[in-house]
């Protein structure tokens, strides 16, 4: 049932929040010596205007399809976890929240790589003739035929060193605000409260690992429009802060976090709901298991 939640909640977090990440993907790629957009906000009209609202959910494909399954590997692996670790502790839920985090890079390199590079082609451009990518499916498969395995799993490392303690502290946080906010099942305020501990967590997980996540869209998408510029992960740093010092780590925070609290919270809430309410005839039928033993999706649903 946890994979089940977790690709409900997904599907709803990227509908929320694709236009919020295609404008952070054009903010971290975009030239430094003569940059398109000013910030976030010239950032949007600019899409609008140039691409129509469509050039905002350029490279949905992958997200959509990738972003469902990664949440449901995600809850899933999070919830088995934390029944294998046992007690329902904070470092517990690190650990379990790590593992899922760093299981799901299988699946989110590839997607990533798909969705950055159809972010970043056609860039200011409405027309779709001259693309060299049809969509994300295309993208893949091109790259695997001219560059193989290793192509498809450009970014693969910088995404492992974002995604691993950025999972921990994603449900770290998340355990640790239901716990505070006392969010119990026959709350009035349930909803609000776990929109809010989901919003929370999405924040603070892209803030602990979001210099990484710059040097990732800039490698996932080197080489598009024009020839490859970095040699690698610390050439990538390098240059990054040569030419802009430490802001080249901050580019499309803002569009981030704006995107990162309502997609989290509509992916949180979504699964805790769904999970409460799909396992509400198990408390019926069967003794309560020990609340201690559970991860908060589970011991919200199990009291
Ligand atoms: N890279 C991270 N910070 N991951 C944690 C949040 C993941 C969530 N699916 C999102 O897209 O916002």
């Amino acid at each position: 049932m946890d994979f089940a939640a977790g690709c409900i909640g997904g599907a709803a977090g990227v509908l929320v929040g694709h236009p919020f990440d295609t404008v952070k993907v054009r903010l971290q790629v975009q030239s430094v010596e003569k940059p398109l957009y000013r910030g976030t906000l010239h950032c949007f009209q600019s899409i609008i205007r140039q691409e129509t609202m469509l050039g905002l959910y350029k490279g949905i494909g992958s997200p959509m399809m990738g972003l469902t399954f990664i949440n449901a590997i995600v809850f899933g692996v999070q919830g088995n976890a934390m029944r294998m670790l046992g007690a329902d502790t904070p470092r517990h839920q690190f650990l379990a929240g790590a593992a899922a985090g760093l299981i799901q890079c299988i699946i989110c390199c590839p997607m990533e790589l798909a969705k950055t590079r159809m972010q970043t082609q056609g860039t200011g451009q409405k027309n779709t003739t001259r693309r060299l990518y049809k969509n994300s499916l295309d993208c893949l498969i091109r790259i695997y035929r001219k560059e193989g395995i290793r192509g498809i799993n450009r970014g693969m490392v910088t995404t492992v060193i974002r995604e691993t303690p950025g999972f921990g502290i994603y449900f770290l946080t998340y355990d640790t605000l239901t716990r505070s906010l006392r969010c119990e099942p026959d709350d009035g305020y349930i909803i609000p409260k776990l929109l809010l501990a989901g919003g929370m967590s999405g924040i603070a997980s892209w803030l602990s690992t979001y210099p990484v996540d710059v040097i990732k869209s800039r490698l996932q998408a080197d080489g598009v429009g024009g020839a490859n510029r970095y040699d690698g992960i610390m050439d990538c740093v390098r240059q990054s802060w040569r030419r802009e010092g430490w802001r080249a780590f901050t580019r499309g925070l803002t569009s981030t976090l704006l995107r990162a609290f309502p997609v989290n919270a509509t992916t949180f809430a979504t699964v805790t709901l769904f999970l409460m309410y799909m396992r509400e005839d198990e408390v019926k039928d069967c003794e309560p298991m020990r609340p201690d033993l559970q991860p908060v999706t589970e011991r919200l649903s199990v009291q």
